[in-house]
């Protein structure tokens, strides 16, 4: 059978997206694989799959495979490639798009400058729903984590998805490749987690680089640059609106604190079309 997708791009971090509406896409984790490898697939960080909505109040539902096979929760850059798609392939005509995931509902806006902007709900800071294996939630929802024979502090938060925070002096020279699956692969984070290195570079702007669960390091991760910014504000050094430096580009984060939700805005850009034999 052959499939049709789309290729896409939010500052660098690729996808794979089907339409899960009009053709049937049977996604399991060994074909996610195959479509996210470079030399023999299509290549990409993530495949994302539109489906029917599951949710009440939600016109379709999300659902988003990691380049390793593994289905995941959230995916931010994915999200607004998600609302270029629905309506660039006439799938909806609204500018405002209520969307199902297996995190909860999340609100897709497409914004006449040709941004999306992306209403990712509020983030949880409960260890039990990161999920992160300590006992009691701290203050600024940070945390010891030891590895190997050095202690880091992190913070630890969930987007939808786990994501662990360190802030680094100089992101150029931060120990992504190395740190990075250590931290993701971490015992106490059972269901694994995302990675992110934060240089703050004063309260409205920051450079990241992130260390995504189940890819690696990506050009940027939507997610991560959520729970950066909201990691940050924990810790009492960033202001309500952020700008985001990432390899492939910027994103502006928007929070106001705890049980608000988190605003993210950015691109998101076809790249080309095909058929895939499955
Ligand atoms: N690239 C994404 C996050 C994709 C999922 C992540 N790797 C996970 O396993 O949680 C983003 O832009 O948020």
């Amino acid at each position: 059978m052959r499939l049709r997708f789309t290729k896409m791009q939010g500052l660098g971090n690729d996808f794979v997206v089907f339409d899960g509406v009009r053709q049937r896409v049977d996604l399991d984790a060994g074909f996610a694989r195959l479509l996210a490898d470079r030399r023999f697939g299509i290549g990409c960080d993530q495949i994302l799959l539109v489906e029917p909505p599951r949710l009440p109040e939600t016109d379709f539902h999300y659902r988003i495979f990691n380049a390793d096979g593994s289905e995941v929760e959230q995916c931010g850059n994915g999200a607004r490639c998600f609302a270029r798609f629905v309506r660039d392939q006439g799938l909806t005509d609204k500018d405002e798009i209520p969307v199902g995931t297996a995190a909860g509902a999340i609100r897709l806006y497409l914004e006449p400058d040709g941004q999306v902007r992306v209403d990712m709900g509020a983030p949880a800071f409960t260890p039990a729903r990161i999920p992160f294996s300590v006992e009691t939630e701290t203050a600024d929802a940070t945390y010891p984590l030891e590895i190997e024979d050095r202690t880091l502090t992190i913070g630890a938060l969930s987007m939808g998805n786990p994501h662990a925070v360190l802030i680094v002096d100089d992101v150029e020279s931060a120990p992504v490749a190395t740190l990075g699956p250590l931290i993701e692969h971490h015992p106490d984070f059972p269901r694994r987690v995302n990675a992110g290195f934060m240089q703050i570079l004063g309260p409205n702007a920051i450079r990241l680089r992130v260390h995504e669960r189940g890819a690696g390091e990506t050009l940027a991760c939507g997610t991560g640059a959520c729970a950066a910014v909201v990691s940050g504000r924990r810790r009492g050094r960033l202001d309500e609106r952020v700008r985001v430096a990432l390899p492939g580009g910027e994103l502006v984060i928007e929070w106001r604190g705890p049980g608000h939700p988190v605003w993210m805005t950015g691109p998101a850009v076809n790249v080309f079309e095909g058929e895939i034999e499955r």
